[in-house]
């Protein structure tokens, strides 16, 4: 059985190229995971999501603790049997999904209690049962359960929510069952103050995670002072670790924070964009739904591979989409998850070929032209 490990190939700057060994497959980074809310990329079948390069998809606890409920997902043979995914699963500790869900909910240093989005049923997340759940839905990473600091927020307010979130970390790493080839990752908190992302750090690396996510970003604070934080952050983290930024981003994020050092990336946006309209291209985003859009005989995008730009006009998917197709929905989230494995495909190769600054320089100069 393979243990799980991960090892730097190349690095370009403070940028690297990296494997990670896991007990369900390897995965390249940098890497976009995308997410696969209740057991399914929303509206993709898993051969297809494969298709489009994708190694790694997120799984979202929350949601399956709620419906079809973790023991059934357990009696069912774990996600990847459940939803026919193979490969590596990430599953979040459901703490952020709770906070940002739900209305009716108490925070305690035990953990949180909320009231389900569905039917009103009462749950508790604590650090321990979450990691119960996701090792019932036999996650291949697992998230430590934590609270994402909201911004903004002052030093002394960031400093609690950070010392919490430690104290759940340890919990949840006692929690964890240890599995050849599984990791767990912590969560390193302290909003935008260095010392306290310093202190969040040094906490979490006594208890030896498999992997480190960078919390507590993208919730507002823009990219510029997102950028500042992992300018200060990013040179504390453990190297020989993968590191995580959740919840990022659109594209400029992503390659901003590969140059910066993050591996892994995860975002709604391009599976939530494709329900919307919304198209990702090398030249920025499209809005489909644009009625300048209705004789375009023109694909979405002439460089992307994805079924949608190969076989179908713009004009076709702005029909569908009009029409309200169920079609529509499915191309798009298609292309914009392609596209989005095409960029962390094409920062890999940079990075092995040691021309990432040539690749953000001809990047940035494309998104500034806009969609023609
Ligand atoms: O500190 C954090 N701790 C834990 N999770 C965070 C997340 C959720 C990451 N995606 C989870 C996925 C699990 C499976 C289902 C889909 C989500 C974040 N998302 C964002 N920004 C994007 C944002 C999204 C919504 C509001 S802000 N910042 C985040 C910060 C944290
Ligand atoms: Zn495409």
């Amino acid at each position: 059985m393979t243990a799980f490990s991960f090892e730097v190939l190349a690095t370009d700057g403070a940028a690297r190229l990296g494997k990670i060994q896991t007990a369900h497959g390897e995965i390249d980074t940098p890497v976009f995971m995308p997410v696969g809310t209740v057991g399914t990329v929303k509206g993709m079948m898993p051969e297809n999501v494969a298709a489009t390069g994708a190694q790694i998809i997120l799984g979202n606890t929350y949601h399956l603790m709620l419906r079809p409920g973790a023991d059934r997902v357990q009696r069912l043979g774990g996600l990847h049997t459940m939803m026919n995914w193979p490969g590596p699963i990430l599953t979040d500790s459901g703490g952020f999904q709770v906070m940002s869900l739900t209305k009716l909910r108490k925070m305690t240093e035990e953990g949180v209690t909320f009231r389900s989005h569905i039917d009103g049923s009462r749950h508790t997340l604590t650090p321990e049962n979450s990691t119960d759940i996701q090792y019932k839905l036999d996650a291949t990473i697992t998230m430590a359960f934590d609270e994402c600091t909201p911004y903004p927020v002052e030093k002394k307010v960031a400093a609690e929510s950070m010392r919490l979130s430690m104290r759940w970390a340890r919990r949840s790493r006692e929690a964890f069952v240890p599995r050849d080839g599984y990791g767990q990752f912590g969560i390193v908190q302290g909003s935008v103050f260095p010392e306290l992302r310093e202190e969040s750090i040094t906490k979490l690396r006594e208890l030896d995670f498999e992997g480190y996510a960078v919390g507590g970003l993208a919730v507002g604070e823009g990219q510029e002072m997102m950028f500042r934080v992992l300018d200060s952050t990013m040179p504390k983290m453990p190297t020989a670790k993968p590191r995580y930024l959740m919840g990022v981003g659109k594209p400029s994020d992503i390659v901003g924070a590969v140059v910066r050092g993050i591996d892994m990336f995860d975002c709604v946006m391009p599976t939530r964009s494709g329900r919307t309209a919304q198209a990702f291209t090398r030249r920025g985003t499209v809005n489909l739904r644009n009625a300048r859009h209705l004789d375009d005989t023109r694909p979405l995008d002439e460089s992307c591979s994805c079924p949608a730009c190969r076989n179908y006009s713009r004009a076709y998917l702005h029909h569908l989409i009009r029409a309200e197709e169920m079609l529509g929905p499915m191309l798009l989230t298609w292309h914009n998850i392609q596209h989005y494995q095409d960029l962390m495909r094409d920062l890999r190769a940079a990075i092995k070929a040691g021309t990432l600054t040539q690749f953000v320089q001809a990047f940035e100069a494309q998104q500034a032209l806009g969609d023609i």
